[in-house]
């Protein structure tokens, strides 16, 4: 059975202050158990985020690394620098990465790799832009951006990945995929990894949808068989509003 995941992506909000008063008021309530809870916070936050969070059951991820090891890469950042303070998680590939910090699918296969060598779990985003989605190109854009980032994974590898399909058109823009498009597209993620290995290692990877979701619309993306879960930007920064995300994932059934 694939557990649930909900990620937030805090992309560059939140002081030191603003995070450790955010996860102090997640932790005044309860949170379920039954889903991996992450959020993945600019760099200065995630010490006081991993300290913090400490026997709370939620996992600290970092937004993007570096997939060397060491070296002259000014203002760059290692997995080994990572995992020293605790860090379990990385987001790779992130569109935003892609168009603004000409991120490719190259070295986000090269950071994925690094990721998992040092033991972090790659959070591999993909998905089309709205001109892609328009010419009927999406399928093929979301299986290519697959293929190069998992190059050279072995089967153990791809298990521990968590993919997230986030359709470029939907992220902060307040419109969402509906949740049958979503569906469909991660129900193709999760066979095109079927075809590149096979049926049981596509039937372990978590696959969430991201993209405008909100405590309001994500039951109907959790309702969708192949979907595991979200990635979330806006909602994931107000305490209430993310918990009412990983309750919705808490209370929906089993998959896999
Ligand atoms: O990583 C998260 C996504 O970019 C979604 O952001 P959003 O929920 O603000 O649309």
């Amino acid at each position: 059975m694939r557990i649930p995941v909900i990620a937030g992506n805090w992309k560059m909000h939140k002081t030191v202050k603003e995070a450790l008063s955010f996860l102090s008021t997640l932790r005044s309530g309860s949170l379920p158990g039954n889903v991996e809870t992450v959020i993945c916070a600019p760099y200065p936050a995630l010490p006081a985020l991993v300290e913090a969070a400490e026997e709370t059951g939620i996992g600290i991820g970092a937004q993007n690394l570096h997939w060397a090891e060491e070296g002259a890469y000014t203002g760059e950042v290692s997995a080994r620098m990572l995992t020293d303070i605790g860090v379990r998680y990385t987001i790779i590939g992130h569109s935003e990465r892609r168009a603004y910090f000409a991120e490719t699918d190259e070295s986000v296969n090269r950071k994925g790799k690094t990721a998992l060598k040092h033991g972090l779990v790659p959070i591999l985003c993909v998905g089309e832009s709205l001109e892609e989605r328009e010419s009927g190109k999406t399928k093929h854009v979301v299986r290519e951006q697959i293929l190069r980032a998992l190059d050279g994974f072995g089967s153990e590898e791809v298990k521990r990945l968590i993919v997230a399909y986030e359709p470029v058109w939907a992220i902060g823009t307040g419109r969402a995929s509906t949740a049958e498009d979503a569906g469909e597209v991660i129900g193709f993620v999760r066979r095109t990894i079927a075809d590149l290995y096979d049926q049981q290692v596509a039937a372990e990877v978590r696959i969430l949808y991201g993209g405008s979701v909100k405590p309001d619309n994500i039951g109907s993306f959790l309702a969708e068989a192949d979907i595991d879960g979200a990635l979330v930007g806006g909602a994931s920064l107000d305490p209430e509003s993310f918990r009412q995300l990983v309750a919705a994932a808490a209370s929906g059934r089993e998959k896999g």
